[in-house]
């Protein structure tokens, strides 16, 4: 086996024919494949135009950089070619890459895994990285890019910080107790500033609630009984007609969801069938789906209409807002939202609405998590903190529960890695990046 890295390239631009496409190498051979292709080495980050040959074809006349280690996203020896972004010539100049020895196609995600084991990143920010490639709203956007910027990982260093000192003092303490009663030999804020810690670790474990929100979007879910004109709502709001409408009930058996931009915040919108009990099986199991986006809505909108009777009642969730759609078939319930989509009113009112609740959700209020594992690992070490105040009358019990909360927030920044959170991250980006 050889202990030489094996360089790694892709098409790191997007879908061709495009004006340019970008081809990156990263690794020890990258210097010697630029070579080989585009004549000696240009001087570092200096983009110089160069003739790109394959043998004695020349194939394109290309922008090309060179940056070599420590100074590149990976922290390898890194080239970009800068080709007219033509699919036969990226496939011909990636065919004759893959060709050289040493070299290999990169997998999803390598160049940013690579920029990680070189320390240019922590985990947090990979996934900040992640999540802003994928941004497509504005809050998403800002949310990503504090989270890449590193505004999370500076604080969770500060806190790692924090524990450490606590422990440290911890363990000086019970160094010069021989009985282990270590009160008197610690600061007298010690059980304080341990609270403190927790509370700040809870709050922000908290806040999950929003970052999710805005990562994941709001999820709004239409419920009701057949007919009701769900599947019409979800037509106007979406402004096309991504679902069946018919005057039949019953119509809608699969649940459909449609994103939508709702002033820079993503919403999706879900559509589920009517709920009743039905023979059907296929509608059967709609119903049974209906009832599992309910569940995992944050807002439901349910929905009634003059002309459909039923004693159903809405369902348990935190958030329902009761709709009297077909407004303009009847007069509508106290204290509900009357629209219609025959006629398109009261649509801008629900939009309002959603936008005011979301006004809540907003990204530049503070550091927000968003993802699950920065909940579970910050709620972890809350609790082995609150765990170890309640027995700092046995101090190495004590010190080795602030331990393991410093390993919680090791293992959220990537410091000690189960590969398992390292290969589900890394497969989140696209080849090339
Ligand atoms: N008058 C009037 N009719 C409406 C309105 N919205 C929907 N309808 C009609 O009501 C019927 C049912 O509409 P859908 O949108 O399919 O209702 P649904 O709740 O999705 O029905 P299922 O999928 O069967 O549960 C259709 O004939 C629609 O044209 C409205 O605002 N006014
Ligand atoms: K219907
Ligand atoms: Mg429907």
């Amino acid at each position: 086996m050889s202990l030489v890295r094996d360089t790694i390239f892709a098409l790191s631009s997007g879908a061709l024919p495009a004006g340019v496409a970008v081809i990156r190498l990263s690794g020890p051979a990258a210097g010697s494949a630029l070579i080989d292709m585009t004549g000696p080495l240009p001087p570092p980050r200096r983009l110089v135009l160069r003739d790109v040959r394959v043998g004695s074809a020349t194939l394109d006349r290309a922008l090309i950089v060179w940056m070599p280690a420590p100074g590149s996203f990976t922290g390898e020896d890194t080239a970009e070619l800068h080709l007219h972004g033509s699919p036969a010539l990226v496939r011909k100049i990636l065919g004759e890459l893959g060709g050289r020895h040493g070299l290999r196609l990169a997998r999803p995600g390598e160049f940013t895994q690579r920029a990680f084991e070189a320390g240019k990143l922590d985990l947090v920010a990979a996934d900040g990285l992640a999540d802003l490639l994928g941004a497509e709203t504005e809050n998403q956007r800002r949310l990503a890019q504090s989270r890449f910027e590193g505004g999370l990982s500076e604080r969770l260093e500060g806190w790692r910080e924090r524990l450490l000192d606590l422990r440290a003092e911890l363990e000086g303490a019970l160094d010069f107790s021989d009985e282990g009663d270590v009160g008197e030999f610690l600061p007298p804020d010690f059980a304080e500033r341990v609270a403190d810690l927790a509370r700040a670790f809870e709050q922000s474990a908290d806040t999950y609630g929003r970052g999710r929100i805005i990562r994941e979007g709001l999820r709004v879910v239409i419920a009701g009984p057949p007919n009701a004109g769900k599947s019409s709502l979800i037509n106007a709001l979406a402004r096309s007609d991504i679902a069946i409408v018919t005057a039949e009930a019953g119509t809608t058996r699969d649940v459909r969801e449609v994103p939508i931009d709702l002033e820079g915040q993503l919403v999706v919108l879900v559509d589920t069938a009517g709920l009743r009990t039905t023979d059907s099986l296929a509608e059967a199991e709609g119903i049974r789906r209906a009832h599992l986006a309910i569940d995992t809505a944050d807002v439901v909108l349910w929905l009634q209409a003059p002309d459909v009777p039923t004693d159903l009642v809405a369902p348990h969730h935190p958030e329902v807002w009761t709709i009297s759609s077909k407004a303009d078939l009847g007069a509508s319930a106290p204290g509900t939202l009357p629209i219609s989509t025959l006629n398109a009113d009261g649509l801008d009112p629900l939009l309002l609405r959603l936008t005011a609740f979301l006004a809540d959700f907003d990204a530049g209020q503070s550091v927000l998590i968003s993802h699950e594992r920065d909940r579970q690992a910050l709620s972890s070490a809350a609790s082995g903190l609150r765990e170890a105040l309640s027995c700092l009358d046995r101090p190495e019990i004590a010190a080795s529960l602030i331990g393991t909360a410093t390993t919680s927030l090791d293992r959220l920044i990537g410091r000690v890695d189960p590969e398992h959170v390292l290969d589900a991250l890394f497969s989140r980006f696209c080849i090339g990046k």
